[in-house]
């Protein structure tokens, strides 16, 4: 029997449970400090078992996956330090920063036991166990941080566990993720949020501000309703990288106050020109329940039970239909829906069926 232990059983930890659950010859155990989660995790079926005992979780364990905070996971590796282990054992963890982490895995104090720092480059903005998916990491990069010191054979055996996932491997150093996530995951998240709060504090003294928010607002924010204490302490461990980032961010941010200030239409226009060719130019590789290949978007007129017609009208045309998605409403009238496919093909059925009756667009 293969042990796989979870700490922090919440969206990344849950949806691990979930892709490694019920597999042949896996048992796998969650743990928790609080009983009441233990018993949620247990009723929502996550895991094979459930303990509020560190000790009981990690006997005999063959993989220790630790999916709480960065913070936190650091604290871990230090109490899994002193535990009774099993020889052989892997231990790993799927924090959105490495260095500090891989630093901290390459202190365990024995030599029986590996770890491998990981970071799934997949997730949500909704955290919790209630959010797990086993679809969650299908296609999506997982980069793996092995030291000098890992045995080939125990990255072989996490990278074959891992195979579960669906996910695609890549070893990356452990400082180059960290400034290149910093770039792509942990900046994104700084600028959602104080773009919100800036707006927030607008619409305090005028509410239209809330009201009007529609399309744009919502796409470049959502990753602002992020987990609190999770974006804590990433941001805290990242600093030198994100202090530079934001640098150079501040950077960009003046090159357009000076360009507006100046009338500089011309070079208004080259920023948007390279940002659209660089976006477009980026491979559409995710796809899984939360990322489709294909979307287009349907203005929607306010009636009750749209949505389901849509979707039994795509579905009578066998056309496979992967997400679909409210991404602009009026007091909570849908007003534009996001349609998900992972098949070209299909979304272009889509596309010819839908615009006899509806306004549609790429
Ligand atoms: N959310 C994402 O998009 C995402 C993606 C990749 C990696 N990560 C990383 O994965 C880890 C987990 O993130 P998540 O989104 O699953 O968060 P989550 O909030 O959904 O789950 C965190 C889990 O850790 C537990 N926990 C929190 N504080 C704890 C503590 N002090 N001691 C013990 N357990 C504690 C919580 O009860 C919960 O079960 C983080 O390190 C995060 O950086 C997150
Ligand atoms: O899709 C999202 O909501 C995410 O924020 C996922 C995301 C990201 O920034 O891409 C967030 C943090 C992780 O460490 C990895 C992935």
């Amino acid at each position: 029997m293969i042990k796989i232990t979870i700490f922090g059983v919440g969206l990344i930890g849950g949806s691990l449970a979930l892709c490694f659950k019920g597999k042949p010859g896996v048992t796998v155990v969650g743990h928790s400090n609080n009983p009441a989660s233990v018993e949620k995790y247990l009723k929502r079926d996550v895991v094979d078992h459930a303990t509020t005992s560190m000790e009981e979780a990690v006997r005999d364990a063959d993989y220790i996956f630790l999916c709480t905070p960065v913070g936190t996971i650091r604290q871990y590796l230090h109490l899994l330090s002193d535990m009774p282990l099993k020889p052989g054992c892997i231990i790993t963890d799927a924090g959105s920063t490495k260095a500090s982490i891989v630093e901290a895995g390459s202190q365990l104090k024995r030599k029986d036991v590996h770890f491998i720092g990981g970071h799934p480059m997949a997730g949500k903005e909704k955290s919790g166990v209630e959010a797990a998916t086993s679809l969650l990491f299908e296609n999506a990069f997982y980069v793996l941080t092995p030291d000098t010191d890992t045995p080939q054979d125990a990255y072989d055996r996490l990278a074959k566990l891992l195979e579960w996932t669906k996910a695609r491997i890549v070893k990356l150093d452990p400082k180059l993720h960290d400034g290149v996530v910093g770039a792509i995951s942990h900046l994104p998240h700084i600028i959602a949020v104080a773009l919100v709060n800036q707006i927030e504090h607008y619409n305090e003294s005028n509410e239209l501000f809330g009201d009007l928010a529609s399309g744009g607002f919502r796409d470049i924010t959502r990753i602002a309703s992020s987990d609190p204490v999770m974006w804590r302490d990433i941001l805290l461990d990242n600093k030198s990288v994100l202090l530079n980032l934001l640098k150079d961010w501040n950077a960009e941010i003046a090159g357009f106050i000076e360009m507006i200030e100046s009338g500089d239409g011309q070079g208004i226009e080259q920023a948007f020109q390279k940002a659209n060719h660089f976006r477009s130019s980026l491979p559409e590789r995710r796809k899984g329940v939360i990322h489709s290949f294909y979307d287009i978007y349907v203005d929607v007129p306010d009636h009750p039970g749209i949505i389901g017609q849509i979707a039994t009208l795509l579905g009578n045309c066998r056309i496979n239909l992967s997400n679909i998605q409210i991404i602009e409403s009026r007091e909570d009238i849908p007003g534009v829906l996001r349609l998900s496919f992972s098949e070209e093909s299909h979304m272009d059925k889509a596309l010819e069926l839908l615009k006899k009756d509806y306004a549609v667009y790429v």
